[in-house]
């Protein structure tokens, strides 16, 4: 049955199968890309799990070697099936309705190593204002978090340019203060650079020392 005053969201993160993750990162971070793949998501759902506002986290991943450490975090894992990111994101969202058909669905890029819970409810809090809506990344091109009410239909438009596809969806575009974490996604070095300036999460911050130990 819907709760029309649950407050609490179902959150889907999509993870990449490693091999082919976080591919612009190669070049810097050589042996330690798939080790970076995973140490971002796991601070990703540890922060998301960690926000007062977020019910529960579905990871939607092929990858086992992906899937045990974020179940070990307290993430449900749904197979993926691999057919693209948006295929991934409805496939979670379907399982989040059955779970708790009550709850606002939303889906959070996996790449956000210094998100912070607080900035996440705060995002979420703005989001429950409207049927849809979503947070755009850093850069204003592409987009970290889209979200409905309990009920609606789930419609990600996430690839590349998506800001541009989720407003032209109707969404919501949310500009609040206080959300940089949310909107920090990390692609490239410069953007590992700039999420090291908010702050990384431990299991990130630990492969980074690895990567470069002086600093
Ligand atoms: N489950 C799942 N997640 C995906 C898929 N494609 C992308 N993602 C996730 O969606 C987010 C954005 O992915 P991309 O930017 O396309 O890929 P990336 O691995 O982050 O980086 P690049 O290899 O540099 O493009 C990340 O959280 C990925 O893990 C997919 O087909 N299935
Ligand atoms: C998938 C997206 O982003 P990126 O490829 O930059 O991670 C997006 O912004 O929709």
């Amino acid at each position: 049955m819907l709760n029309p005053m649950s407050n609490r969201w179902s959150l889907v993160i999509p993870v990449k199968t490693l091999v082919a993750a976080k591919t612009r990162l190669a070049a810097a971070t050589g042996p330690h890309r798939t080790r970076l793949a995973v140490a971002v998501a796991c601070d990703t759902v540890s922060a998301a799990l960690a926000c007062p506002l977020v019910a529960r986290v579905i990871v939607v991943t092929a990858d086992p070697a992906a899937a045990g450490p974020l179940s070990v975090l307290g993430a449900d894992v749904v197979p993926d099936p691999d057919q693209g990111l948006n295929t991934a994101l409805r496939t979670g969202a379907a399982h989040a309705v059955r779970v708790a058909p009550g709850d606002p669905v939303g889906a959070l890029q996996a790449d956000l190593p210094a998100l912070r819970p607080a900035e996440l409810a705060t995002a979420l809090t703005a989001a429950a204002e409207f049927d849809q809506a979503f947070v755009p990344d850093a850069l204003d091109v592409g987009t970290t978090f889209y979200g409905v009410r309990a009920g609606l239909p789930f419609t990600p438009r996430f690839g590349g340019e998506s800001r541009s596809r989720h407003l032209a969806g109707g969404a919501k575009e949310l500009c609040v203060e206080g959300i940089e974490s949310v909107r920090r996604d990390v692609d490239t070095p410069d953007d590992l650079r700039a999420a090291m300036a908010l702050g990384l999460g431990g299991h990130t911050a630990a492969v980074v020392a690895d990567l470069w130990p002086s600093g």
